[in-house]
């Protein structure tokens, strides 16, 4: 089915937010450029068209491991204060361009510090990005602290210490991300008792390039409320069950679980069987530039691809302003803005 211009143009109108984005998936090339320029580094190409192959997968990409060696290309420029306070106030304005109006933007501290910086300054210098986008744009945007698959257990306890100083003052969780077939979630729970200790809400990539059982440990023993895509979860009718008993969230990005091959077509995607079986969706980008998309452009392959109605895109939107790990009264407020907006756009 394609879409008329009059839904085309709704999709972008509608308030959405994104709960699942990466700061090293979203800088824009010419970005890059700018910074490769002031850092005197010297790039494959001096246009941002020709830079864009270097920082997005193709049709080509087979696999997670395949799609994360685009993440080599940017990190090494995004090292320096300035670097991460200027990509994470074009994150937001990002999402202001999409009328997406929250957004929880994640990264991982320990990939940052070639610099010389703590994993605390860069914690710091990512929500003082965020906050200024914030002011700008009009868009709530809150940070969350990545521990990743292929580091060491101390450098990921010090990946919570440094976040727990943040918590609720501008970083409202921490996950754990990178090579999920490699590293399976079991062995980071020492990591995780730390983050339920200091009382961080935790979200964990799970069920995108390994089984139901990492969604199974995220959820009973990693503390995990929310789950990064969580696609594989039908592989197993218990795990179903424990994400259905205790509400847990998906956080689900089709175009880049396409990519990532954590299903093999878009046939092959669970979405309208998950949706329809009244669990807990809410649609993502995971990483604009490397996935090319928007926000809108998920929801665009959701009514494109598996007839999702508007009304039914709107009921997704707040599934994830209720999962949005925001006080209550902010969350309580942008679900009326919500509403309000969706009855005048007559949805
Ligand atoms: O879909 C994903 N699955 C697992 N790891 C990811 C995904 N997207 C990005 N990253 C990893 O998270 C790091 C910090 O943002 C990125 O550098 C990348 O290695
Ligand atoms: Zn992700």
């Amino acid at each position: 089915m394609s879409l008329n211009r009059n839904e085309e143009a709704l999709l972008l109108q509608l308030p959405k937010v994104d709960l699942h984005l990466h700061l090293d998936g979203c800088v824009k090339p010419g970005t890059l450029l700018e910074l490769a320029n002031e850092q005197g580094v010297s790039l494959p190409a001096a246009d941002p068209e020709g830079l864009l192959p270097y920082m997005q997968v193709d049709d080509d990409c087979d696999s997670l491991v395949t799609y994360l060696s685009k993440f080599d290309f940017v990190l090494p420029l995004l090292q320096t204060p300035e670097a991460l306070e200027r990509v994470a106030y074009e994150v937001v304005e990002q999402c202001a361009e999409q009328n997406c109006k929250y957004v929880e933007v994640r990264f991982g501290p320990q990939l940052h510090r070639i610099g010389g910086l703590s994993a605390s300054e860069v914690i710091a210098h990512v929500i003082k990005g965020l906050q200024r986008g914030e002011k700008d744009f009009g868009v709530i945007a809150q940070a969350i602290a990545i521990c990743m698959r292929h580091q060491g257990i101390q450098e990921n306890l010090e990946v919570i210490e440094a976040a727990s100083q943040f918590t609720g003052k501008g970083l409202a969780a921490v996950d754990l991300a990178g090579d999920e077939a490699n590293y399976p979630a079991e062995l980071f729970r020492q990591v995780f008792e730390l983050a339920q200790e200091r009382g961080i809400p935790v979200t964990i990539h799970a069920g995108e390039a390994a089984g139901p059982g990492n969604i199974q440990e995220a959820i009973t023993k990693l503390g995990a409320t929310r789950i990064g895509h969580g696609v594989r979860m039908r592989e197993s009718a218990e795990v179903m069950e424990l994400v259905r008993r205790q509400g847990i969230v998906l956080e689900m990005c089709p175009i880049s679980n396409i990519q990532t091959k954590a299903v093999s077509s878009w046939d092959a995607y669970p979405i309208r069987d998950y949706y329809d079986q009244g669990y807990l969706i809410t649609v993502n980008t995971d990483n604009p530039t490397v996935s090319g998309t928007t926000i809108t452009k998920e929801y665009h392959v959701l009514m494109e691809k598996f007839n999702f109605t508007l009304q039914e895109i709107a009921a997704i939107i707040l599934n994830g302003v209720d999962a949005a790990l925001l006080d209550e009264q902010r969350k309580q407020a942008m679900r009326q803005e919500f509403q309000r907006k969706f009855a005048e756009l007559e949805i």
